[in-house]
């Protein structure tokens, strides 16, 4: 059973190997109620990471708890307490949002007077409401997007996590999905997301991880790390490249 009091997410000596390791001994935390940035270089091992939480890649070792439930352990239990949202959605194209909504809902088992209404509170937040009966197949990759994250919100997850949300989106359709997940942070969701918005991390996110090479080298709030980088003062984009650049500063 999950638990109030448990952290949202909690990894322990995660490890994931393709032809090296992706993700090497992973410790990772994120509080309840928490809007966390996971940042870091490419093919540090970012997505690789939120894709074992999400269930969607087998670890070789170490563990992961969503809720205070063993993801691992109780797949199923986990995934009911998760939202997993990539920067390509995966949608029905034949579908209108609303039909996708209703499908993703009926998916979840959830009533569905409870879940029509949702869907269409979904839809309006996001600016959704001119497309809502139009084919998926036919709206912007923007669009589209919000559509996904329509879906995956609608069940109530208690740890959203985002790889990349905001790529594709405008200037006022990422402002919308920022204020959405807010919103449900405030609820007492968490959100785990990774970003190469620099901007986004240190305007939304409460607590920054920064990861190289399968690892976690930095975390804090954006003043800890600028503690860490040892510059008061300087821009994320700086400590950022800065605490890459000398991995173990934090480990
Ligand atoms: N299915 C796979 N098969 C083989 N290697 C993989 C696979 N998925 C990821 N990798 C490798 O694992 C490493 C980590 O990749 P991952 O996608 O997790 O990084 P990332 O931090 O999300 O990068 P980016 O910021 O570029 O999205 C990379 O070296 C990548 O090539």
């Amino acid at each position: 059973m999950p638990t109030e009091t448990a952290p949202a997410l909690a990894i322990r000596g995660l490890t994931k190997t393709f032809d090296r390791p992706a993700v090497d001994r992973l410790d990772l935390t994120v509080e309840a109620g928490r809007f966390y940035a996971l940042l870091g270089p490419n093919g540090a091992g970012k997505t690789t990471t939120l894709r074992m939480v999400a269930g969607l890649v087998r670890p070789d070792g170490g563990s992961i708890h969503v809720c205070g439930v063993d993801a691992l352990a109780d797949p199923v239990a986990a995934k009911r307490l998760v939202a997993w949202v990539s920067d390509e959605p995966m949608i029905y194209d034949k579908l209108t949002p609303l039909e996708y909504l209703e499908f993703v809902a009926g998916l979840w088992s959830l009533d569905p007077a409870a879940a029509q209404a949702g869907a269409h509170e979904l839809i309006g937040r996001l600016g959704l409401g001119l497309e809502a009966n139009r084919r998926c197949e036919g709206l912007s990759k923007g669009m589209r997007q919000k559509v996904a994250l329509a879906g995956a919100l609608i069940h109530e997850p208690r740890l959203i996590i985002l790889d990349e949300p905001l790529t594709g989106l405008d200037a006022a359709a990422a402002r919308v999905v920022k204020d959405v997940l807010l919103e449900r942070v405030r609820t007492g969701a968490s959100v785990i997301m990774t970003t190469h918005i620099l901007e986004v991390a240190e305007r939304m996110a409460e607590r920054i991880g920064v990861i190289a090479q399968g690892r976690l080298v930095a975390e804090g709030t954006l003043d800890e790390l600028r503690g860490l980088a040892g510059r008061a003062g300087t821009s994320l984009e700086d400590i950022f490249l800065e605490l890459v650049d000398a991995p173990g500063l934090a480990a």
